[in-house]
Parts: C-alpha cells; structure tokens; sequence
C-alpha cells in the first residue's frame, strides 16, 4: 500500500515540477543539487540501522531512495528529506537510528514485521495531510493513531516486499486486489495481537511463496511473549477492544486505498498531458521515442514512449514515469493515419519497423468515476448507515459496532440505588423474587443440595406498575451489576443484528457474573411465532433474535449466576418456548395495585415532598380517589402536585394541590377558552344534573363526588363523578343495571326539559352498549342465551356464532338496554324538580361537591361505603377530584367482572 501512497506522493511531485517546467521550458535537463550524496547515504543508513537482517531489500531501498532523492533534487528550494532533518541539528540521524536498532527507546518488532521505510512514511504523512482535510476530528484523531501505530509497529514484510516490487509500476486490478489483501491481512493480525491470540499466528509470510520468514525485525520469543501478555491483561480491561482497532485500522488503510483510487481517477493532469501532433512529431516521433500509439475514443490518441530511451534523453521529463503518457488529438482517424504515414515515410523508417497503432476504448478519469458512481454512492450509503446506526452506542465502529448490544449497564455499587423498600405494595412479587436475590448473594445454599438455580424470570403487568423498578430492587438489594435494555433495541433492519446484540449482552454478563439482565419490553421480540407472521409472512429476525436469547438461556451452565428478568405488559402473546423451565422459569405477575397498595405507594414518593399534612390520612385519601391508578401514576401525581405548589409559592405541599393534580391527570387540563354559549350551557347543565341525580337516587350507583359544566380534556363540555366502593372486581346485575341507568340520566334529562336532544350523550350510549354486550354475550346474564362466552375478535371475519343467535345477541342487549332507560326515565320523571334545582345551581357555581348536593337534596338515602365516609363523609374538606373517566361526562364503565 504504502508503494501507492508513494506513487501518490511522488504523483504529487511530478505534477508539481511538471507545471513549473510547463511555465518555463519544458523538457530540460537538470542540475542535481549538491546535497543528493548525504541525502542517498543517509537514507541507506536509515533503512539499515531499522532493518538490521533484511539485506535482500537494503539495495531495494537504496535505489528507491536515490530515486526520490533525484527527484527531489530538481526541486529548486529544497526541504531535507525525510531522516536528514537533524543532520542541520547536530544530531546525526545515524545515531539516532542505531539507538532505534538497538531497542532501547523502541519496543521490539512483532515477528513477520517490518519497519517502513522514511520515504514511505513521508508519503502516507503526505496522503494523510489531505485525507485529514475532509474527516471530522474524531476520525482525524483515529487516523492519525493508527499512524503512528504502523510507524511504531510497522507493515507485514510481505506487503513491504510487495511495495517494493511494485513501485512505480501501475496499479492493475490484479495488484489492487493483492494489496486489499495485504493490509486487511494486516488489519486482522494487528487485532489478533490485541487479543493476546498473536502468538498463536503471527506469521505474515505463510503465504508468502518466498518465505522471507525469520525476517527482520524478529523479536526474540520471550519478547514476543511478554508483549503479547502485556495486551493481554489490556485487554481484559478492554473487553472491545479488537473490534475497534480493526475497524480503525481497517478504515485508515482503506480510506487511504480509495483516496488513492479517487485521486488517481479525478486528477487526470498527473499522469496525462495533453500535446500537440506538431509537438509529438517534433519531440518523440522524430527522435525514435514512441513505442506505440493508440487512438481512443473521443479523438485522442495516447502516446507510449520507450522509457529507457526518453529517460537517457530528458531524465526530468514526467514521461520517465511509467503511468505518464502524452495526448494529442486528431481530426479524423484517416487523417491521422495518413498524416502519420507520411511522417514515416519522410523520416524512412522502413515498413517492417513502422509504430504500432492500436485501437480502444480508454475511460477518462470522470468517465471512469461516472461509471464507478453508483457503486461508490452504495458503499457511501452503507457506510453511512453503518455510522448512523452506531452513534447511538457511541464510537465509531462502522458497520461491525451494529452487532454490539446496546444493554445499559449500571453499576451495583454507584448506579442501583434502589432497594426494596422503595417498592411498596406488590409483597407477593417481592417474596418470589427475593430469592433470586438469595441465589446471588449465597449460591451455596442452593447448590449444596443439589438444587438448580432458576434462570429467570417473566415479570407482567399493566404499564408502569413497576416491572422496571422491582427488577433494579433485586440487582440494588444483591449487590451485582445491572443490565438494562430494550427489547426493541435488538430490532434493526438488517437480519442478524438482532441474534448478533444478544451474544453480545449475554458475553457481557458472563464477563461480569454474578448478574442480572433486565430486557424489557421483551414481547418486541419474544412474540409467540406461530403468530408473528401477520400478513407478510415470518418476521426471520425477530425469530432469529428470540432463538439466540433462547439458545443463551440453554447455554449457561447451572453454576453461572446470570439471572435474566424481563418485563412485559403482554404475557399472553409471548412464545412458550420463553416461558417453559429452564427459561423464565418463574412468571410474576404484577397488578395494578390495591387501595393499601396505593397508600404504600404514596407513602414512599410523599416521603421525598415537603408536606404538613397528616400522612396517615392524606395517604388513606389520596388512594381512595385514585382507584386503578399504577405506581407510575402516582408517582406523576404526587410531583405535580409539588409543582403545582411551587407554582402557587406554598411553604408545603397541601391537599388541595394533590387534588388538583389528580384532577388533573385524570380529567386533563381545564379548557377556560372553551366559551359556550348560554343555551349550550343549559343543556350541559341539565345532562350532568340528571346524571347526578340518578347517582344520588340509585341505590347501587356509585357515591357522587362531584359535578362540574367546566371544560375539560379533550372534548368533555362537563362531567359527574362518582367513586366506586373500593376497588371493584365483582359487579353483580343490579350495580350494572343502576350504573346503565346512570349512564342514560344525561339524555333523559334533556328529553324531559328541552324540546329537542343533542349530540352530547353518543358516549354515554356507547358505554351502556358495551356493557349491556359483553352482560349477554360475556357474563352469561340473559336468560335467553344463557351461560356462554363469545370472545370478540376484530381480526375474525366470521362470527363464531350462528346468525339466530347473533338475531338474540342483538334482541337482549336491546332489552336490557331498554330496561335501563325506563329505570332512569321513571326515576327522572319522578325527580323532574331536583334536577332543575341541581341544574341551577350549577349553571350559578359550575361546580357542584358532595356538600353542596346534601345541602340542595338532603343526605343519600342508603348508607355509603366505610371508606367513602371515613375520608370524604365529613365536611371538613375540600371539593373531591373526579374518579377516572375517558374524557366524558358520564361514570367509567367497570373492569370485565370475574
Ligand atoms: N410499587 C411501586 N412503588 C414505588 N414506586 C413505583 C411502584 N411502581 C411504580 N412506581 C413508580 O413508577 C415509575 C415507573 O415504574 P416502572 O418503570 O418500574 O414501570 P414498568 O412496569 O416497568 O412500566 P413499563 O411496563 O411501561 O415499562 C417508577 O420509577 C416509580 O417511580
């Protein structure tokens, strides 16, 4: 490589004088400069003293060197060449190059290895200059490592012999190809050595059919060796550490490879000059110089010159090099060839020794890059993909950094803080998991009795219940490391990042046992497979990727203790093949919590807040308005209510801002620009009001909180609010038929006090319509149907039952629907006057609470709930926030009875 990095360099040169001569006369002979002798026995004594052994190449490199140097020589202001820089100091380079030889300053070379030469490294420095120009700094830096790193550790003697031979020839695909090989060879090597593995083959010249082994710059084998360790016990701190000086070494050798490539291509005026046929016939032809002619494409005809011949004739000429030719453009090509007859014919050369004339097809270099285009523009966008895909992970490792797992790891010591105190309220999980924490901290006690230790655990449950957080307890609480990832961080678009990440995480842990791996989200790629398929047929990485993590799971023996947990809000669609022992062997499932649940919760986070309030209560409180709330709920709740009182400058935190903020997240913000007019303002009024008054009159209906005509969320011009007696999990048909009839109080109102009805209740029939569905078609409560279960499929086209029954499905909810709304229109009927009372009022205040309502129709009828009464049956305070709705004016619907 380092011969073409040269060539470029001396490119450089020759294209450089070329010009100068073109500005004064060309072809003209020259006057070598007085220093050329120190240069060339510097230059010898340079590639002795760092090549002690390499005798076979000393002459090489001797008359590469007086090359340059009389090259350089015709340069007119001259800078030192490269070893005789401190020949001006006082410090003689000899010296200098022997005390390098002698290994004092320098570690010894690996075997195979071979020093470059100045010129060499002079020119890659040169390319490099220019290479540097175009790359960001970060790539600047790597290159310039890599660098130094060749300087230091030189090249394969096979590529060094190789550059040599090469020198100076042209570049054919055969010896592109050859040095391709040679530097990846070198790249590969070069890693191999980091890896410690060096020792094993470090042998460049096994293909060397010369074998050139026991070359210079051998290091003696305990030299080697304790190199080779010294990388070693690097490595171990480095565990990547291959992967990236591959790919650095990779990218500099082959960045430098096309820049050479590209240059050549673009910068035709380097090996080209373009001449007149006056000055062919003039300068060559009639002085015996042309070896052939060819014409080309595009009227040009390409000039080759006998080299020996031009060289002892004009030394200084650019066509002394091998890659130069002359141009000259014709007319037509029969007026060419006539032309040159003639000139022939008058200089006498006879017919039998007449120029050669060929005809071809000859690529310009934009010709040849047009050509190259598309596949350069390919190998760009790879690279850049590659790049993209990276940057994430941080550092640049190409397109071989995609298969790196991207697991976060957090550190036991400094990074996972979490303990289980700071989980509340999901006990039965803590205990199951607890014992992974016991098989970490005292794998002992399980494995003297011969017990196998369970390899992971599924931990399931609606969104923020808090999978993530039990799972950083149990690495908090076992003092081990943590790793944490995504399963969709192992989806990428190329097939077998995915299997490749996994190998990756799963290395990682083993390196760093005990440990733990949290793969989150892990239904992205553990989807049942039967399954995944959809439409376009199997998804071939994301079963790829599954099979890797299964086959991982298989492949840790039973006394690694690496325990994979992995969260899930779909535990039902995942393979079984994850779940079966041996595998996630324990599945815990975790739900959103209950009302002592909530308290513990709220306790936890209200502990980091500043409060005055009574804990005891305002956690009782808080939790029972906050029915089917998850820990990540709450947490929201209690920082927004922090920042509501920051926002307000309250010394504390009080219970109105918690109100608010549930409110808040509940209902949504309030939408004071939300302006209705007054006849709309009615309507709304007397809608909620009869859904109040069936909440207030209904026996089984849930306690009113509130009522309120204020905008809210997106959508609800007014809501009532109502709080369910605990947390429900059983509704029997009376609750549903009082909370349907609830549900239907909106309309009925408006039917009774205005002429026409709104659009306002679609939502309220949608709820009763589902609930009214699923009492007939799931809970087995028509008589008709009578006790069976049709799961609703939107993806099944057909129905799985038959068209008489779906005439009965449809005759029963009907029924029962209708049911409900005579319930609600003869309850209303009857309340015609509460309603106008309550719709008033709010249409005066806006807002109406539980007190207002017993001061407008006296006390509830039927007994409340103990919790209701404990928390919200005093007057002391202020207006209760609303139970979860989806944005509407009417009761939420209950979770699917058991
Ligand atoms: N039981 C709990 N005790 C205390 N805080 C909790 C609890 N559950 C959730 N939280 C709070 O909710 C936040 C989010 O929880 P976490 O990320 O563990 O949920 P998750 O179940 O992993 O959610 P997802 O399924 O969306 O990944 C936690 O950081 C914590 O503040």
């Amino acid at each position: 490589m380092s011969s073409i990095l040269r060539q470029t360099s001396s490119l450089a040169r020759i294209s450089r004088s070329s010009l100068q001569s073109a500005v004064r006369t060309s072809l003209r002979p020259t006057n070598h400069s007085p220093l050329l002798s120190s240069r060339i026995s510097i230059q010898q004594a340079r590639a002795y003293a760092t090549e002690p052994k390499q005798n076979k190449k000393k002459n090489g490199a001797t008359k590469d060197s007086s090359e340059v140097a009389g090259k350089k020589g015709t340069e007119p202001s001259i800078k030192p060449a490269p070893g005789t820089e401190n020949l001006y100091n006082g410090e003689s380079s000899l010296t200098k190059n022997a005390e390098e030889s002698s290994g004092s300053s320098e570690p010894p070379l690996a075997e195979g290895m071979t020093k470059m030469n100045p010129e060499d490294e002079e020119a890659i420095g040169e390319l490099l200059e220019t290479l540097k120009k175009g790359l960001p700094k970060g790539q600047v830096e790597v290159i310039e490592r890599a660098f130094e790193r060749i300087k230091l550790e030189g090249v394969p003697i096979e590529l060094r012999e190789f550059m040599d031979e090469n020198r100076g020839k042209p570049l054919t695909l055969a010896t592109a190809a050859k040095l391709t090989r040679l530097t990846s060879q070198m790249a590969r090597k070069q890693a191999e050595r980091d890896m410690g593995l060096g020792s094993k083959n470090t042998d460049f010249q096994s293909s060397d059919p010369k074998g050139a082994s026991g070359g210079a710059g051998s290091p003696p084998p305990g030299g080697n060796k304790k190199r080779s360790d010294g990388n070693n016990q690097s490595n171990k701190q480095q565990p990547f550490s291959i992967g990236d000086v591959k790919l650095d070494m990779s990218t500099f050798l082959l960045s430098a490879f096309v820049s050479y490539l590209l240059y050549r291509m673009v910068m035709p005026g380097e090996s080209r000059r373009d001449i007149t046929y006056q000055e062919f016939q003039s300068t060559f032809l009639s002085k015996g110089l042309v070896e052939k002619l060819t014409v080309t494409n595009g009227g040009k005809v390409r000039v080759d010159l006998h080299r020996e011949a031009t060289q002892s004739m004009y030394p200084d000429s650019p066509a002394v090099n091998p890659n130069f030719h002359y141009y000259f453009s014709i007319g037509s090509v029969e007026a060419f060839e006539r032309r040159l007859d003639e000139a022939q014919n008058e200089l006498g050369i006879p017919t039998s020794e007449r120029i050669p004339v060929n005809y071809a097809t000859e690529n310009d270099g934009w010709a040849l890059l047009l050509n190259f285009g598309p596949t350069l523009l390919f190998v760009g966008a790879i690279f850049y993909l590659s790049r993209r895909a990276t940057s994430g992970g941080g550092g640049a490792n190409g397109v071989f950094g995609m298969g790196k797992s991207r697991a976060k790891q957090f550190n036991h010591e400094t990074d996972v803080k979490v303990k289980f105190a700071d989980v509340a309220g999901m006990d039965e999980a803590k205990a199951e998991i607890m014992e992974f924490v016991a098989f970490l901290k005292t794998p002992e006690q399980f494995q003297r009795l011969g017990a196998k230790i369970p390899r992971g655990a599924i931990l399931s449950g609606p969104p923020g219940t808090g999978k993530t957080l039990l799972a950083k307890a149990t690495a908090g609480e076992s003092q081990v490391p943590f790793f944490s990832v995504s399963g969709s961080e192992f989806v990428e678009m190329f097939v077998g990042v995915g299997a490749s990440r996994v190998r990756d995480l799963f290395a990682m842990a083993r390196k760093n046992t005990p440990c733990i791996i949290f793969i989150d989200e892990i239904d992205a790629i553990g989807k049942s497979r039967g399954k995944s398929g959809g439409w376009g047929g199997g998804n071939d990485e994301r079963e790829a990727t599954l099979n890797q993590i299964l086959t991982e799971m298989d492949g840790f023996n039973t006394t690694e203790q690496v325990v994979v947990l992995a969260g899930t809000n779909r535990p039902d669609v995942l393979d079984k093949a994850l779940m079966r022992p041996g595998r996630f062997d324990r599945h815990i499932s975790i739900d959103r919590p209950t009302m002592e649940g909530r308290k513990q919760i709220f306790m936890v986070h209200l502990k980091k807040i500043v409060t005055n309030e009574d804990l005891e209560y305002l956690t009782g409180r808080l939790s029972a308005l906050t029915p089917g709330f998850s820990g990540a709920d709450i947490a929201n709740c209690v920082n927004e209510a922090a920042l509501i009182a920051a926002r307000t400058s309250a010394k504390s935190v009080e219970m109105l801002h918690f109100e608010q903020a549930i409110e808040r997240v509940i209902g949504g913000l309030e939408r004071k620009s939300l302006v209705l007019s007054p006849e709309d303002k009615k309507t709304v009024a007397y809608h909620e009001a009869g859904h109040a008054i069936c909440g207030w009159y209904f026996k089984y209906a849930d306690p009113l909180l509130k009522v309120s005509i204020i905008p809210r969320g997106q959508g609800a011009l007014g809501y009532a609010q109502y709080l369910p007696a605990g947390d429900t999990y059983l509704m029997n048909v009376n609750q549903l038929m009082d909370r349907m009839a609830m549900t239907l109080g909106g309309r009925v109102s408006e039917e009774l006090h205005f002429e026409t009805v709104t659009s306002g209740a679609s939502d309220d029939f949608n709820k009763v319509t589902r609930l009214a569905t699923a009492m007939v078609t799931k809970w087995g409560m028509s008589k008709k149907l009578g006790p069976l279960h049709f799961q609703d499929d939107e993806n099944k086209l057909h129905k799985p039952f038959a068209e008489a029954t779906a005439q009965t499905i449809d005759s029963e909810v009907r029924r029962i629907v209708d049911e409900a709304y005579t319930q609600c229109k003869d309850l209303l009927t009857e309340k015609k006057k509460e309603i106008g009372i309550v719709a008033e009022e709010l249409l005066a205040k806006e807002m109406l609470d539980r007190n207002d309502m017993v001061r407008l129709l006296g006390h509830r009828p039927f007994d409340d709930n103990k919790e209701f009464t404990k928390y919200f049956g005093g007057s002391q305070m202020s207006a209760p926030p609303p139970f979860p709705t989806e944005n509407t004016d009417s009761p939420a619907e209950p979770g699917p009875a058991v």
